[in-house]
């Protein structure tokens, strides 16, 4: 998409979209056939893919790899793929509760039922044995191809067994936190949504002085350059990443786990926090985990990503997590660092039927300024679509978080 321009908002044509109205109402029959009705009808073709390349596609122009060329190693999105993206209505950007279609996506598309769950209402059994979706399945073969055209080279599996989904224990008393209210759309399709006050200035500051004092805090401190990513993603980063302890991290567990409505946090990998200094950057990427990560007796595939800025980075300091494809109220969707906000996106659910990744989430953290007067700093989590077992830092485990957050939760219904 050319920088300003925004493609039309209604859900594919439909008429069953509310208009740019909070709070407007769609049926679940309208979200499945926006769903059922992604890639494949449309022969227009979408500025953003002229040009050739293309994720699957059987031509492709190879361009050689320059830090500038943000297509050297992710072709191009193809047209069908392309065409599916829909933008967020401007005044959606504005913070204020989410609207009716929102939480419906959130469900049927990501499989998120309770997501930021009002605490007065009762939960039935049945949402609370809710299991989590799967991403579409693929043949191991098509997997290949796709992968082979993404990254241009070629791709052999190793063939996956079936996911082995361990059940949830842990009943964390998360209901003592209220709902969410400050939503910021950033993207309908593929969904992208900011939090505004997601964390307080003084957790911000905590989790800054955790990692600076990592060993104190018994921290593992890395500056592996692809860390937990990906080879075949190619992906550089040169900033540094702290592993967090469950137990280390009380509120961003609760938090996350109170927003998309989870039970427990089993599902969740070790929290990161990260430190950019000048200069450094994360290139573009998918979050998505590829065949040699995406163990599926480890918590198969990542469903969400969920970000929180612990520090204030201006328009001229760099440092904006970029959506390479995706459009926001000034050209490329970039998301500004503002402290205390969290941001949201699903790396493995939605985009081309039958792959098992959105390919439309490719990301990056932009390099900040040499002029920047502070670090960027933020800490990041990732959910999984089964029960995970953390490595890092040695002896990490989910179940000796219970006591601190059931703490937390313990203080906030006193206040
Ligand atoms: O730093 C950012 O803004 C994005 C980081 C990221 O995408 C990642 O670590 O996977
Ligand atoms: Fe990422």
């Amino acid at each position: 998409l050319a920088a300003g321009s925004r493609p039309n908002v209604g859900l594919h044509g439909s008429s069953c979209y509310g208009g740019s109205r909070r709070g407007a109402r769609i049926s679940r029959r309208c979200v499945s056939t926006l769903w059922a009705q992604k890639p494949g009808k449309s022969t227009k073709r979408h500025p953003a893919a002229v040009g050739g390349g293309g994720f699957g596609g059987a031509s492709r122009t190879h361009m050689p790899p320059s830090p500038t060329n943000d297509y050297a190693v992710f072709p191009r999105l193809e047209p069908p793929v392309a065409d599916t993206l829909v933008a967020a209505p401007e005044d959606w950007e504005q913070p204020g509760p989410l609207p009716n279609e929102i939480y419906q996506r959130l469900d049927q598309i990501y499989g998120l039922p309770r997501f930021n769950y009002e605490t007065s209402e009762p939960v039935s059994l049945d949402e609370l044995m809710v299991a989590p979706k799967d991403p579409p399945s693929i043949s191991r073969n098509e997997f290949d191809d796709l992968l082979s055209a993404a990254t241009g080279r070629p791709v052999s599996t190793p063939p996956a067994s079936t996911f082995a989904s361990t059940p949830s224990s842990a009943d964390l008393p998360l209901d003592a936190l209220p709902p969410f209210e400050k939503f910021r759309i950033l993207h309908v399709d593929p969904l992208v949504l900011g939090i505004d006050d997601f964390f307080t200035a003084a957790e911000c500051d905590r989790y800054v002085a955790l990692a600076t004092q990592n060993q104190k805090h018994n921290i593992l401190e890395s500056r592996s350059p692809t860390v937990g990513k990906d080879a075949a993603a190619k992906a550089q980063r040169t900033s540094t990443t702290y592993y967090n302890h469950f137990e280390g991290v009380p509120e961003l567990m609760a938090k996350a786990s109170r927003l998309l409505g989870l039970q427990s946090i089993d599902r969740w990998e070790e929290p990161q926090t990260v430190r950019y200094r000048k200069n450094e950057k994360f290139t573009w990427h998918l979050d998505a985990l590829g065949p040699n990560e995406n163990n599926p007796g480890l918590g198969g595939q990542r469903l969400a990503t969920l970000l929180v800025y612990h520090t204030d980075l201006q328009s001229d300091e760099g440092g904006a997590t970029m959506f390479r494809d995706l459009t926001g109220t000034n050209g490329r969707l970039a998301v500004r660092p503002r402290r205390g906000a969290a941001l949201l996106f699903f790396p493995a659910a939605g985009g081309i039927p039958n792959a098992p990744f959105d390919v439309r989430t490719l990301h990056c953290g932009q390099a900040v300024s040499a002029t920047s007067q502070q670090d960027k700093w933020i800490s990041q989590l990732w959910l999984r679509q089964s029960s995970y077992t953390p490595t890092a830092p040695p002896g990490n485990s989910h179940s000796q978080a219970t006591k601190a957050i059931s703490e937390y939760c313990a203080n906030l219904s006193v206040k």
